[in-house]
């Protein structure tokens, strides 16, 4: 079995009456990316700070590489790596005078130049910190939280903020960051995200754990193979046939105004009746769209609300 790196039981912290984490313990193996994903306020920035050492926990046991871990020490911020949620950078220092001010905070370091060309920030290296984008400033936080070599990574919502392009060049440093060995944590409110990018998932809400595992171990927990949706632009009342249509196959319908959602384990089986009902009782189907389950749904079901509102 693979090593676990990072291991948490029973973690609380309370802000006077909010419940920020409540009773959660996870565990990260070596070289595994985790996702702790959550909507706003579920806990995922005080879980991972406590981990850094950035904020005390009220009660629980952390162990790091094995060992129960009272304080998080010098010895272990050595070797773990971080990237708050904003970093603030020093406005008038170049980019590389900042990666250099960074590697002067510990004991080792990676090479300055080595680190500027993997994070694609070799052009910018002379430029302020004031004239970088976003897309850039966030490759800077990375890269500051990778200069000291470390084994773990935390990772507190990598791409908020980011355009699509952005975000996908993101993805594909931390992917490389995995491949080149490193264990990684982090935190996200995109299931694309986590989708993309994670080996397991543990979904947060409220300060609690909710759900764990792989991504298709989750969603395939739904039970479900497809979700069909589509509207119904007529005067005849979906409603009225929709439970006795579909009786005989396991599917489930809701409805908003005339948008219709089916999940479904027969998805054939399913277009054909609604296709057929559609034509006997003169139902003019438009906007269907066949998709699989995916995080999104697994939160829904979970929770009754939306992972973003
Ligand atoms: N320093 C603090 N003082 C008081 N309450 C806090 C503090 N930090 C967080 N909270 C509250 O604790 C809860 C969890 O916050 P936390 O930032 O950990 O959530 P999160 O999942 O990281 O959300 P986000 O995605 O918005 O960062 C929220 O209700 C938040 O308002």
């Amino acid at each position: 079995m693979e090593e676990v790196v990072v291991k948490v039981n029973n973690l609380k912290k309370q802000y006077k009456d909010v419940k920020a984490v409540d009773d959660v313990s996870f565990y990260v193996k070596k070289k595994e990316i985790v996702a702790i994903l959550g909507p706003n306020g579920a806990g995922k920035t005080t879980t991972l700070e406590i981990l850094e050492g950035l904020r005390k926990r009220d009660e629980g046991e952390i162990y790091y590489f094995g060992e129960k871990v009272d304080q998080i020490d010098s010895n272990i911020k050595e070797k773990i790596g971080v990237q708050l949620q904003s970093t603030v950078f020093f406005q008038n220092l170049t980019v590389i005078e900042t990666l250099r001010a960074f590697a002067g905070l510990y004991q080792k370091s990676l090479e300055v130049e080595k680190v500027l060309t993997d994070f694609n920030l070799e052009e910018k290296k002379r430029s302020r910190i004031s004239k970088l984008s976003g897309g850039q400033l966030q490759r800077l936080a990375l890269a500051t939280a990778v200069i000291n070599d470390p084994e773990i990574l935390f990772l507190d919502e990598p791409t908020t903020g980011l355009d699509p392009q952005a975000r996908r060049n993101t993805w594909q440093i931390i992917s490389n960051l995995r491949n080149s060995g490193k264990t990684i944590i982090l935190t996200t409110h995109y299931m694309e995200e986590a989708e993309f990018l994670a080996d397991r998932v543990y979904i947060f809400d409220q300060g609690k754990i909710i759900a764990e595992g792989s991504v298709s171990e989750l969603v395939n927990s739904l039970g479900m193979n497809s979700i069909i949706s589509f509207k119904i632009n007529s005067n005849g009342n979906f409603d009225d046939i929709s439970e006795k249509l579909f009786d005989e196959i396991d599917l489930k319908v809701s409805k908003n105004e005339n948008f219709y959602r089916i999940e479904t384990v027969d998805l054939e089986n399913a277009l054909l009746k609604i296709f057929e009902e559609a034509r006997m009782k003169k139902f003019d189907i438009s906007d269907m769209i066949i998709r699989k389950p995916n995080l999104e749904d697994v939160f829904l079901k979970l929770t009754g609300k939306r992972l973003r509102d």
